[in-house]
Parts: C-alpha cells; sequence; structure tokens
C-alpha cells in the first residue's frame, strides 16, 4: 500500500494517434530502473492495443509496473469519473513512485489535468509533475505547410465549449496539445527533411514559447529528462499558449498606456475613444521566419464581413485565435480558433455588460485590470485575436479585417440596444464561417 500523505507525480501523456506515445511509455518502463512506474491507458478502440502492448513489454522485462485500462470512451468527457476511480484505486493497491496517464490520442489535455489538481481525491494523492505531448514530425509539417488543406478540417460552429472530441479538427487538437504542453517531443524526426524539422521546431516554440522540446526518432528520450521534474505549474497552466501571452503583453501595455492617458489628460473626448484604445500590435520578426501580432479592437465586426475574412485566412497563418466582438450578439462572447486548415467560431461565454448590473459589479470588483478595459458604453465588449505565422502580410490583413468592421454609417443606421441587434444573423442566431477552406 502507497503512503497516501505523500502526493505521487503524474506525468500527462498526450499526443496525436500514431505519434509515438507508446513507444515512448514502453521505453519508459524498461529504462527507469530507478522507479516503479503505474500506467494508465484509455483507447477509445474496443481492443485496448496500448494496454497490450505494454503488458507484454512489461512481462518481457518482469517488471512490476502496475497498469490499468479504461476503454471505450474518452477519459476527458465520459469517463472522468471512471478515470479519478481508477486513479485512486490504483494508489490503494499498489506501491509506486510515478503515474503515466495516457489518454487517448483525442483527448484534450485540459480536462485530464484539470483532475488532479482541484479538490478531488485524485488531487489529493496525486501531484502533477509534466504534461508531456508526443508530436508525429511528418504530420504537424504537413499541418503547417503552406497552402495544405487537410482532410481532417471540419468548420463547426457549437454553442458551448462542450465540444464533441469525435469531430474535432485533428489540427487544431494538436495545436492545443503543444499549447498545453510542459514537455514536447517532436518524435518521427526521420520522416522529415531539414527544412521541414526546422520549421516544425520554430513553430513549436512560438506555440508554446516556455516548453522544453525535444526532438527524437522511436521516443528516444532519457527518463529523467521526463521523468521528475516537477514543470507543471497549475496558477500558470491557461496561460501558457503563445497566443495567449501575445494578447496578455498587449493587454499590459494597454493598461500602462491606458494610466497614463488618464494621469495626462483627464479623459479622452468620445470622438477619440476608439482610436485611443485601437492598437494592432506587431511582435517583431522573433525568432527565424515566425511572426505574430495581436489585434485589438473596441468595434463590433459586420458577421457575415468577418465571416468571409476569417474563412479564407492567408496560408502563411498556423495559428490565430483570440475573442470576438460581432454585431448582432451583444450577449455573447465568441471566440475563434484556426489551427492550419481548421478554423472554429463558438460561443465562449458572455460579455460582462450584458450581465445585470449587480452580477457586473461582482466582477468588475474582482478584477482590477477591467477598470482600465471598461467603456462607458459598451463595457468589455471588444476584440483580441492574435496571428501566428510564416512571414505573415501584417499590414493586409489588419486592412481586411479592419474592412470587417462595422462603419461609421452601418453603426449610426443600427443604433439601438448597443446599436447594433439589427444586424443580420442566420437562423440559429449563430455566426456561421463560410467558405469551404481556410487557403
Ligand atoms: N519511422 C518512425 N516510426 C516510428 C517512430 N516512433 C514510433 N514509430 C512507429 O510508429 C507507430 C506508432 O507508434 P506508437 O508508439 O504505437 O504510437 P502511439 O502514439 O502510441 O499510437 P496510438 O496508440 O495509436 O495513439 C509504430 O509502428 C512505431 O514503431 C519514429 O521515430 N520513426
Amino acid at each position: 500500500m502507497s503512503d497516501t500523505s505523500i502526493e505521487t507525480p503524474v506525468t500527462i501523456l498526450t499526443g496525436s494517434l500514431g505519434a509515438g506515445k507508446t513507444t515512448l511509455l514502453n521505453r519508459l518502463l524498461t529504462k527507469s530502473d530507478d522507479r516503479s512506474i503505474a500506467v494508465l491507458v484509455n483507447d477509445m478502440g474496443e481492443l485496448n492495443v496500448d494496454a497490450n502492448l505494454i503488458a507484454e513489454q512489461s512481462a518481457l522485462t518482469e517488471t512490476d509496473d502496475a497498469i490499468a485500462e479504461l476503454s471505450n470512451g474518452c477519459i476527458c468527457c465520459e469517463l472522468r469519473d471512471d478515470l479519478e476511480r481508477a486513479v485512486v484505486q490504483l494508489a490503494g493497491e499498489y506501491s509506486f513512485d510515478h503515474l503515466i496517464v495516457e489518454p487517448s490520442g483525442i483527448s484534450e489535455p485540459a480536462p485530464v489535468a484539470r483532475l488532479f489538481t482541484g479538490g478531488s481525491s485524485a488531487a489529493a494523492r496525486y501531484q502533477i509533475d509534466a504534461i508531456v505531448a508526443v508530436v508525429d514530425a511528418y504530420q504537424f509539417s504537413d499541418i503547417v505547410d503552406e497552402g495544405n488543406a487537410s482532410d481532417d478540417e471540419v468548420l463547426k460552429n457549437t454553442s458551448n465549449d462542450d465540444v464533441d472530441n469525435n469531430q474535432r479538427p485533428l489540427s487544431s487538437l494538436l495545436v492545443e496539445q503543444v499549447e498545453f504542453a510542459d514537455v514536447v517531443i517532436i518524435n518521427k524526426t526521420d520522416l522529415v527533411d531539414n527544412e521541414q524539422q526546422t520549421n516544425v521546431n520554430e513553430i513549436i516554440e512560438t506555440l508554446r514559447p516556455d516548453a522544453k522540446i525535444l526532438t527524437t526518432t522511436y521516443s528516444e528520450v532519457d527518463p529523467a529528462i521526463i521523468l521528475g521534474i516537477n514543470r507543471f505549474d497549475p496558477a500558470t497552466a491557461a496561460e501558457r499558449a503563445g497566443w495567449k501571452q501575445i494578447l496578455n503583453t498587449t493587454h499590459d501595455e494597454q493598461i500602462k498606456q491606458s494610466v497614463q492617458d488618464t494621469h495626462s489628460q483627464n479623459h479622452a473626448s468620445r470622438d477619440n475613444h476608439d482610436h485611443e484604445h485601437d492598437h494592432s500590435h506587431t511582435h517583431p520578426a522573433d525568432r527565424y521566419g515566425i511572426s505574430s501580432f495581436s489585434y485589438e479592437r473596441r468595434r463590433p465586426f459586420h458577421p457575415s464581413r468577418i465571416a468571409t475574412v476569417l474563412s479564407n485566412l492567408p496560408a502563411a497563418v498556423v495559428r490565430s485565435k483570440g475573442h470576438l466582438w460581432v454585431a448582432g450578439r451583444e450577449t455573447a462572447q465568441l471566440t475563434f480558433s484556426q489551427a492550419g486548415p481548421s478554423a472554429i467560431i463558438s460561443v465562449t461565454g458572455r460579455w460582462i455588460a450584458s450581465l445585470p448590473e449587480f452580477e457586473q459589479d461582482a466582477y468588475r470588483n474582482n478584477r482590477s485590470e477591467l477598470e482600465f478595459e471598461w467603456d462607458e458604453e459598451w463595457g468589455d465588449r471588444r476584440t483580441g485575436l492574435v496571428f501566428i505565422g510564416y512571414d505573415i502580410d501584417t499590414e493586409a490583413l489588419i486592412a481586411q479585417l479592419d474592412d470587417a468592421i462595422v462603419t461609421d454609417t452601418e453603426f449610426e443606421k443600427n443604433n439601438s440596444l448597443c446599436g447594433l441587434e439589427q444586424f443580420p444573423t442566420d437562423p440559429d442566431g449563430e455566426l456561421t464561417l463560410t467558405g469551404p477552406t481556410m487557403q
């Protein structure tokens, strides 16, 4: 029986189907002589191939490692309770130094990580050591390859963030796995040439700036480099993606600027307001050929014009994400997320300004930066998007986005509740991305 007063480190191993996770697991099991490892694998298929392979390997090497399986479901959604039960049971029945959880290739890492960080019984016994993402270099380079529209693309519009994983575009899942990882193992490098390899490395460094990045064939890593490294920080987990860091930096700069404005000239005139707070912040051609910039506006987009722009982003844009303020949707905060050829718009929350007054106060008191972000008329409604890619023609893209913003005439013509409810919406009241591909 294990000592429940000590939290056992957990590694969450993510990566797409066939990236090399099982190969890595086998390596960790056979090469970690100094620590006993328990493994929990989750396979969506009927045959739990991973568990079989690992079990075989363990038998061959006569290890004492404990292996548990959860089949026919995804542990980041319908099997979450099962996952919690299984890890608690493992801790009760076996003594081991480290747990590795391998969610199915289509699981999102964040919900799995939350299980170990909340007030759950799993959180009481375990502490996340690191989130490790195994990337298939060939598959990843295919996704970020200019002009390549892969078969997996799904343009989808959801009314909440509970996206059906079975229909999730592969590219966005891969990118989000990287964005959430502490360690990224770029595997199968034997299948790419030098140029592709450099591109994949660069883009991964931009998507997730502070991750430890390793390049491998056949997932050949020293276990000591990825186990027991204590790299996961729950406090910053939601903020570490490259796009979020860029957006936050821009926000901080704007808030600083806003404070200076307030001190130097009291209040800006209403006419100048939009311009004062509109920033297109270009980050210097950061490293190599990768560029990134954020686009912030405090005027809404016209729904069909912005749908057209976002459906036809230049191929140079590898990743873009952020919030959208769209005319006709005064309540919904929309999130746009694009990775390679796939794009999705979903409703991920409400603008605070659309809540009853007393609820607004509660939010505003909790978030000091809102004092500076708050617009007298529109509250927190704003657009904040980040674009990451290779040599993006920033000026041209900003011009296209600006053309999609409602014009003064449109704005005045529809000036009733928030000025904008007259703007057309589709029958479901949702914004639809038009256009078949992201070219
Ligand atoms: N060429 C090449 N093949 C590799 C490499 N790493 C793993 N493979 C092979 O790729 C296939 C898939 O590897 P796995 O380790 O099973 O991948 P996985 O991520 O566990 O796959 P799923 O369980 O389907 O999610 C196997 O046939 C491996 O032998 C590599 O670096 N280069």
